[in-house]
């Protein structure tokens, strides 16, 4: 007797536009296995060719800047497969490649839970390198240097604690025309909450960062330090210039307040693959600050990142 034909739970083919760094980190066996498990192949597309002679996607998913896009010739793709997911646009991923379109969304999303609030520090930012001097006079120190542009290189990542009017004027001459953000630092208690997204899929986790810097402490820190990926770094590796406060101890923000914010953002900026560094004033309790938003960050650092990535693949490529 024939058995009676089973449903069959249809398959999705997702394609990964990424660098082969972040493929070697991202696309690992324990997720290949678990999206196959789960009726998702993931299919690398190839950054030299033409996308169009690659086959057809349910979705694509990528993490790449616009030169690599040149060779993809998306238009032409999307004009024979309409119906592939891009996630996320493009041009909408730009917004998060400058340190101050990033946190543009911020100072329009009323975001709050009781007495808590989300902002953003002050900031500013440099147009004129001699300006730069006078400009940093409207912030109070110590003040962040960053690169305005954020492009995936090692530099963009190369960040400035500046203490003084010395420190500015030392950064102007070491600073040969590349645009620059100044930004107020604020003492935080050493901790940063790093708010994962993946379309409605939102988590947050705790890792180090820079320490406080008490106003007497101030006082004697002439100059400036450069520093960069702090929050990778471990803990010997940190100025001695700074008080030490355990991170275990940090106390996450509720809940509630973090998915308020990562689906605020989602909304506000167009994309689902995000994430989010906040710090907690430590002169206000009350008062969180974004300082940081980054396009399709290591998911792999979150435990049980495969079903996280999964279940919004699925969610999306299901939805569409
Ligand atoms: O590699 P990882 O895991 O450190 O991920 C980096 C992110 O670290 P995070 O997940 O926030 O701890 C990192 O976040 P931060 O800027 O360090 O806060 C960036 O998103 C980085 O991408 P890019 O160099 O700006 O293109 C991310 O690098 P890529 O993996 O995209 O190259
Ligand atoms: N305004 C700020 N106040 C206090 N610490 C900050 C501030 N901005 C950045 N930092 C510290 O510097 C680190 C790197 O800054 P961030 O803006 O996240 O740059 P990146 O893109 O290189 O991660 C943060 O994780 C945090 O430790
Ligand atoms: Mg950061
Ligand atoms: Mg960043």
């Amino acid at each position: 007797m024939s058995q009676p034909e089973q449903p069959q739970t249809p398959r999705y083919c997702i394609g990964y536009a990424l660098h082969p760094q972040k493929i070697q980190n991202l696309i690992q066996p324990s997720l290949l296995n678990y999206t196959k498990k789960h009726g998702i192949d993931l299919v690398h597309i190839d950054l030299t060719i033409p996308l169009i002679k690659q086959g057809s996607f349910h979705c694509i998913i990528h993490k790449l800047h616009s030169q690599d896009w040149n060779k993809l010739r998306l238009d032409e793709y999307l004009a024979k497969y309409q119906n592939t997911l891009i996630m996320d646009h493009p041009d909408l991923v730009e917004q998060l490649h400058n340190r101050v379109s990033m946190l543009e969304p911020m100072t329009h999303l009323q975001i709050s839970l009781g007495n808590y609030t989300v902002g953003v520090p002050k900031q500013l930012v440099v147009d004129d390198n001699n300006a730069m001097e006078e400009m940093g006079f409207s912030l109070r120190f110590p003040i962040i240097a960053k690169p305005l542009f954020v492009d995936g290189t090692a530099s963009s990542h190369e960040l400035c604690l500046i203490f003084d009017r010395e420190g500015l004027r030392t950064l102007n001459n070491q600073n040969n025309n590349s645009r620059i953000v100044l930004q107020e630092f604020v003492n935080h208690g050493g901790v940063v909450f790093k708010v994962y997204v993946a379309g409605e899929h939102v988590r947050c986790v705790k890792r180090r960062s820079l320490l406080d810097i008490s106003e007497g402490k101030l006082r004697t820190l002439k100059g400036l330090v450069k520093f960069s990926q702090i929050s990778n770094s471990t803990v010997e590796e940190r100025s001695e210039n700074m008080t030490e406060i355990v991170t275990e101890k940090a106390e996450v923000p509720p809940e509630e307040l973090v998915m308020e914010l990562g689906r605020g953002l989602r909304e506000a900026m167009g994309l689902n693959l995000f994430n989010v560094d906040v710090i907690r004033d430590a002169k206000d309790y009350n008062k969180y600050l974004v300082i940081d938003i980054n396009y399709f960050p290591g998911y792999t650092k979150l435990p049980c990142y495969e079903p996280f990535i999964t279940d919004f693949l699925l969610d999306s490529v299901r939805n569409n």
